[in-house]
């Protein structure tokens, strides 16, 4: 196996500019730079604010970079996400990251494990095998069979974060962005999380990841990066 980074940040930049707020800069990271290699979680550290989720829309590119650059390796190429155009990032997400965040976005009137499959499909799997893998999925983070046809609209919020996990990591891409997952779960689904991230890793998953459970933090980081080191000031 290819034994190279997947994920490599060099002197990433963020600062926003509130519009409302007269176009005063805050000022979040800069010189944010580490490198994930196939198999390794790192876990983004540091305190509320310190700019954790910002960095992770970074890669997945919902938020533009100031500066720097964001190499995530596609097969043989590397792409550089903070420069590519919108049509690349887009299959940068079809083929080679996964985005977990916080919430699910429902999309009204399909069921959950449609939902799930859906994103198995998107992600190159054949309809039985992504239909199975949903099925899997599901019953192993406990949700009950009788919610599977049902849109998650009104399920609860740690029914809606287990499909959300779900749909998150039926795709085998090579990098998973995890924006804190196991936020609204119980100590039962949050250890079946865990064992599924040491899954991916296993399997050569470069995982990046926010959980500000310590034990879970404790149990699937192979490294914390502390992100204030990288905080930015006011200039
Ligand atoms: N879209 C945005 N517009 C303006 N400011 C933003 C935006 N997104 C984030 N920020 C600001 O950037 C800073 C970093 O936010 P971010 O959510 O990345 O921090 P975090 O480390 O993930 O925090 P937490 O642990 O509380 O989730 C905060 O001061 C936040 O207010």
């Amino acid at each position: 196996m290819n034994q190279d980074p997947l994920v490599t940040l060099d002197g990433v930049r963020k600062s926003f500019t509130l519009h409302l707020r007269g176009g005063t800069v805050l000022p979040v990271v800069r010189d944010v730079s580490f490198a994930v290699l196939p198999g390794e979680c790192v876990v983004l550290g540091g305190p509320s604010g310190a700019g954790k989720s910002s960095i992770l829309r970074m890669i997945h590119g919902n938020y533009r970079c100031d500066g720097g650059a964001i190499r995530l390796r596609d097969g043989e190429n590397t792409v550089d996400v903070a420069t590519a155009d919108p049509r690349r990032i887009l299959r940068l997400r079809r083929d080679v990251m996964s985005y977990v965040s916080q919430f699910l976005r429902v999309i009204p009137r399909v069921g959950a494990l449609e939902v799930v499959a859906a994103a198995g499909r998107d992600g190159g799997l054949d309809a039985a095998t992504a239909t199975a893998r949903a099925e899997g999925l599901l019953a192993e983070l406990n949700l009950p069979d009788r919610l599977w046809h049902l849109p998650p609209a009104t399920f609860s919020g740690g029914e809606q974060q287990r499909v959300n996990i779900a749909r998150g990591l039926i795709a085998d891409r090579p990098v998973l962005l995890l924006d804190e997952p196991t936020a609204s779960l119980d100590a039962r689904n949050r250890a079946v999380v865990v064992d599924m991230i040491a899954r991916k890793r296993a399997a050569g998953t470069a995982v990046i990841g926010i959980f500000h459970d310590e034990d879970v933090r404790e149990a699937v980081a192979s490294r914390v990066v502390d992100i204030s080191r990288f905080a930015a000031q006011a200039a």
